[in-house]
C-alpha cells in the first residue's frame, strides 16, 4: 500500500459527500467508515442562491449528524480558492464553508474523476454488459460520460491503488470514416472549425446530428429535444432520429475504443453519464461494439475488453463513499484541492 502522506491522511468522519452537477446536487453523509451513506433529497442547484445555503437548508438542517468534512465532485476544473461551476451560477468557496458550515476539511474534485473512482468498484447489480461477457480483470479501466458534455477519465491500476486521471478527453477530434459520415460531417456544427467528440456524443450532440441528417435527407427536422429523439428513435417512429441513434452509438463505440487504447483498458470501459442508461436498447444493438472493436492492429485486445452501461443511480456518490472510506485504496492527487482549518 503506498504510505499516506500528511496530505492523503483520511478526511475525518462524519463526512459530507456530494455529486455536484448544474441542474442536480447530491448529498450523503458517512458516519464511518462502516455505516451505510445516509442519503438527502436530490437538491435543485436553480432553488437555492448559493452551494452553502443548498447544504445548510437540504442537509445539515434535515439531520443531527455535524459533518467534520466534506468531498465535493463537480462539472468543471478545480482551481483556486474560488470554484465556479460549469453549468450553474454556484461559487465554490471552501474556506467560507469551512468558516460557516461547521466543517474542518474539505476537498474538491471533478466529477468524472468521481466517476472513475466509482468504476473500481462497481458491482454486478449495478451494470448492463454490453457484448460478450469476457471475465473481469484487475486492470486499468476507462469511463465515458454523455450526457449534458461528454466527460472520458481512465483509471489506472498501480501499485496496489486505483489512480484515477481526469482529462478532457471529450474534446478530442472525431473524423468521418464511411461515405455516409462523409456526407453528414460537412453539415455537423464545428466548434471553432472542428469537430470535437462532444459535437456529436452529449445531448446538444444529438441535436447537432439529426440536424445534419435532416440537411442530407432535404427533411424539415421536426424533433427539438435530445430526448425527443432517442424516444423516437427506441419507438422506430422517425427514420432521421432512428439513424442519428445508430450513428451516435456507432460513434460512441468508436471514441469508447480509442479511449481504452489509449488507457490500455483491459479492465473494461464503462458508459455513464444521463444518456448511456436511456439508450441502453440502441447501445446493445450490433454496431457500438463492431465500432469498438474495430481498431486494427488491435482488434484482438479490443475484442478481449469488456463495455459496460453503469446503471447505479448514484454512481459518483458510490465512488466518493469508496474512497472516503478506504483512501488508502486510491491514488487520488489531492494537492491544491484540499482546505483545512
Ligand atoms: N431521454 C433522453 N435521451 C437523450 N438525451 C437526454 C434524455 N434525457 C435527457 N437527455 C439529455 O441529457 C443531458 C443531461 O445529462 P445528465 O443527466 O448526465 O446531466 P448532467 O450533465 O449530469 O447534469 P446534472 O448532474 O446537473 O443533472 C441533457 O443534454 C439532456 O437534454
Amino acid at each position: 500500500m503506498p504510505k499516506l502522506t500528511h496530505s492523503e491522511a483520511p478526511l475525518p468522519f462524519p463526512i459530507l459527500i456530494g455529486d455536484i452537477g448544474g441542474t442536480n446536487a447530491r448529498f450523503s453523509i458517512l458516519v464511518d467508515a462502516y455505516a451505510e451513506p445516509k442519503h438527502f433529497p436530490n437538491v435543485h442547484t436553480a432553488d437555492f442562491e448559493t452551494i452553502d445555503a443548498a447544504i445548510q437548508q437540504g442537509v445539515l438542517d434535515k439531520t443531527a449528524v455535524q459533518p467534520r468534512s466534506a468531498i465535493l465532485a463537480i462539472a468543471g476544473p478545480v482551481r483556486g480558492d474560488e470554484i465556479p461551476l460549469t453549468n450553474c451560477d454556484w461559487v465554490i468557496r471552501p474556506k467560507t464553508m469551512i468558516a460557516n458550515l461547521g466543517l474542518e476539511d474539505v476537498l474538491i474534485i471533478n466529477d468524472f474523476e468521481a466517476q472513475a473512482l466509482a468504476i473500481a468498484g462497481v458491482s454486478e447489480e449495478h451494470r448492463e454488459t454490453i457484448g460478450e461477457t469476457s471475465e473481469g480483470m484487475i486492470a486499468s479501466r476507462a469511463v465515458l460520460g454523455p450526457g449534458t458534455g461528454l466527460g472520458v477519465a481512465g483509471l489506472i491500476h498501480a501499485q496496489h491503488a486505483w489512480i484515477p486521471v481526469p482529462g478532457e478527453g471529450g474534446h478530442i477530434d472525431l473524423g468521418p470514416r464511411s461515405e455516409r459520415d462523409f456526407q453528414i460531417w460537412p453539415h455537423l456544427e464545428p466548434i471553432e472549425g472542428r469537430i470535437s467528440a462532444e459535437q456529436i456524443l452529449c445531448g446538444r450532440g444529438l441535436q447537432n446530428l439529426y440536424h445534419a441528417i435532416c440537411k442530407v435527407d432535404r427533411i424539415e427536422p421536426v424533433l427539438v429535444q435530445p430526448a425527443d429523439i432517442t424516444t423516437h428513435a427506441l419507438a422506430g417512429t422517425n427514420a432521421q432520429a432512428e439513424e442519428t441513434v445508430t450513428l451516435f452509438v456507432t460513434y460512441l463505440g468508436r471514441v469508447a475504443g480509442d479511449i481504452a487504447l489509449i488507457f490500455m483498458a483491459r479492465g473494461g470501459v464503462y458508459l455513464s453519464g444521463g444518456i448511456s442508461q436511456k439508450i441502453l436498447p440502441a447501445l446493445q444493438k450490433p454496431e457500438f461494439r463492431a465500432a469498438f472493436e474495430d481498431k486494427a492492429p488491435h482488434s484482438a485486445l479490443l475484442k478481449s475488453i469488456p463495455t459496460h452501461v453503469v446503471t447505479h443511480p448514484l454512481a459518483a456518490l458510490a465512488g466518493l463513499s469508496a474512497y472516503a472510506r478506504m483512501p488508502a485504496n486510491f491514488g487520488l492527487a489531492t494537492d491544491g484541492r484540499r482546505w483545512r482549518r
